[in-house]
C-alpha cells in the first residue's frame, strides 16, 4: 500500500464513524443548522472537481461530476422519507445504475471535463440522468415497472428492512472497482471504489436522517485528498522509481542542520548496459536500484539526483557512522541476482520474479554502484560544496575501478 493510500485510509477510517454519527446529532440538537449539513457535499466535491481539475485528474472530474449528479437527485428527489412508488423507483434505479457508470469511466479512456474529449463522457452522465428522470416521471409506465420490482427486488417495502439485492450488487461493483485499483493502480483509479463505497453505505443506511448528506460531504473530502496527494507525487516523487526526487532533495537540504552527510552514487557502465540490453531494461535497473538502495540504514534517506545518478542523505552523521550502511547497500546491489529478460518473458509480479531469479531463467547480469563520500565540514560549508566534493570523490571511486566507495578529503 502506498503511502498516499495510507492517507486516504487513514482519514476514511476517521471520518466514517463521524459521518455516521453527526447527522442523528445534528437533527436532535441543533436542527436548524441542518441546511448546512444538506449544503457540505456540494462544497467538497466542488474542491474535488476544481482540483481535479488542476491536477488533470479526468478521471476523478468525471467520478465527482457522477457523485454530484446522484447527491443532486438524492437530494432534490429523495430527500424525506421514502414515500410512494415514484421515489423507490428513483432511488432503485439510481443505486443500480450509478455504480455501474462508475466501473465504465474506470475503465474508459481517461477525459478531461473540460476538453472537447471529454464530450462522450458527459453524454453518458447525461444519459443516465435522463433516462432516471425520465424512467421516473413517465407516469403509467413507471408504475407497471415498480409493480413488476417490487415482488421480485426487495424494493422499499414494509417486509423488506433493506434493499438487499441492491446492497448485493453495489458490492459486487465496490469489489470489481477494488480490484481495478489493486491491479491497475493508476492514480484516479480510487475514486470509482470510493463512490461505489459511498452508494453501498448510503443504500444501507437510507432510512437515516441526512446520511446522504454526511456520506457524499466525506466522500468529496476523501477525493480532493486523493487529488491533492496526487499533486504530491507529481512534485516530489520521481516518476519512473517512485522515490523522492531532486525537489524533495532541495527541500529536505535546506532543513539539514551543521551535521549531515552525503553520498552521490552513480551506476556502473550504465550507458554501456543501455546500449547493449535497450532502454526499457536499463529503466528496469534503475528502478531495481531505487528499490534497494531505498533499503539503505542508519537513517540514510535516498533521492533520484538524476539519471542513473541517486543521493543518500544522512541527517546529523558523520562519513565514520554511515559508512557501515553504505557498504552494505554496494555489496548488496553487488550480490543481487538481475536477471534479463525480453518484456515478454517479464514476470507479472514480485512473487513471479522471484520464482524466476531461483530458476535460472533468463541471463544474469551485475550491477554494480560507486559512490562518492562528503560530509559538512570547514572546508565544504554548504551544500552546493558538499555536493560538489561527493561528487569529485564519486568520481575518484570510478577511477578506482569502480564498485567501491571513496570519500572526499577533508584537508
Ligand atoms: N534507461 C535509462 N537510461 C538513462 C536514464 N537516465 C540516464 N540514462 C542513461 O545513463 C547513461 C549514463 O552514462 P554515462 O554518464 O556515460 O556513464 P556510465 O556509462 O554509467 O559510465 P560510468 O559512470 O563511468 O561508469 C546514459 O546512457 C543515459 O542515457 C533513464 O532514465 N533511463
Amino acid at each position: 500500500m502506498s503511502a498516499s493510500d495510507r492517507t486516504l485510509l487513514f482519514l476514511l477510517v476517521l471520518l466514517l464513524p463521524a459521518a455516521l454519527w453527526l447527522p442523528g446529532y445534528v437533527v436532535m440538537h441543533y436542527p436548524e443548522q441542518v441546511f448546512l449539513l444538506r449544503s457540505t457535499p456540494w462544497y467538497t466535491l466542488g474542491a474535488a472537481l476544481l482540483l481535479s481539475q488542476v491536477y488533470q485528474q479526468g478521471r476523478v472530474g468525471f467520478i465527482t461530476l457522477l457523485a454530484m449528479g446522484c447527491y443532486g437527485l438524492i437530494h432534490t428527489r429523495l430527500a424525506g422519507p421514502m414515500i410512494g412508488p415514484q421515489a423507490e423507483l428513483e432511488f432503485w434505479l439510481l443505486g443500480l445504475c450509478a455504480p455501474l457508470l462508475a466501473l465504465l469511466l474506470l475503465v474508459l479512456p481517461e477525459r478531461q471535463p473540460f476538453h472537447r474529449l471529454g464530450l462522450g463522457h458527459w453524454l453518458l452522465l447525461a444519459l443516465l440522468l435522463g433516462a432516471l428522470i425520465g424512467i421516473s416521471q413517465s407516469g403509467d409506465w413507471a408504475m407497471s415497472l415498480h409493480a413488476w420490482l417490487a415482488p421480485r427486488a426487495f424494493l422499499f417495502m414494509d417486509s423488506s428492512p433493506a434493499p438487499l439485492l441492491l446492497v448485493l450488487w453495489q458490492l459486487m461493483c465496490a469489489c470489481a472497482a477494488w480490484l481495478v485499483y489493486l491491479n491497475r493502480g493508476e492514480s484516479g483509479d480510487v475514486a470509482a471504489l470510493l463512490l461505489t463505497v459511498t452508494l453501498m453505505l448510503m443504500t444501507l443506511g437510507f432510512a437515516r436522517p441526512l446520511i446522504a448528506a454526511s456520506l457524499f460531504a466525506v466522500l468529496g473530502l476523501a477525493l480532493f485528498v486523493s487529488v491533492l496527494e496526487h499533486g504530491h507525487q507529481i512534485a516530489f516523487l520521481d516518476e519512473l522509481t517512485g522515490i523522492p526526487g531532486r525537489r524533495a532533495l532541495n527541500l529536505a537540504l535546506k532543513r539539514l542542520g551543521r551535521r549531515y552527510t552525503l553520498a552521490m552514487t552513480d551506476i556502473d557502465h550504465f550507458k554501456k548496459f543501455n546500449d547493449t540490453y535497450g532502454h526499457d531494461v536499463g529503466d528496469e535497473v534503475l528502478k531495481l536500484v531505487a528499490a534497494r538502495l531505498s533499503k539503505v540504514k542508519g537513517g540514510g534517506k535516498v533521492y533520484r539526483y538524476g539519471g542513473e545518478e541517486f543521493t543518500i542523505l544522512f541527517a546529523g552523521k558523520t562519513p565514520k557512522q554511515c559508512r557501515a550502511a553504505l557498504e552494505a547497500v554496494r555489496q548488496d546491489i553487488e550480490e543481487y541476482p538481475f536477471m534479463v529478460r525480453s518484456s515478454k518473458e517479464r514476470p507479472e509480479d514480485n512473487q513471479d520474479g522471484k520464482r524466476q531469479r531461483g530458476s535460472g531463467g533468463g541471463k544474469q547480469v551485475q550491477i554494480t554502484l560507486s559512490l562518492g563520500v562528503a560530509q559538512r565540514s570547514r572546508k565544504y560549508g554548504d551544500v552546493e560544496s558538499v555536493i560538489k566534493a561527493a561528487d569529485t570523490a564519486l568520481y575518484a571511486a570510478k577511477k578506482a575501478g569502480r564498485n567501491c566507495i571513496r570519500q572526499a578529503p577533508e584537508k
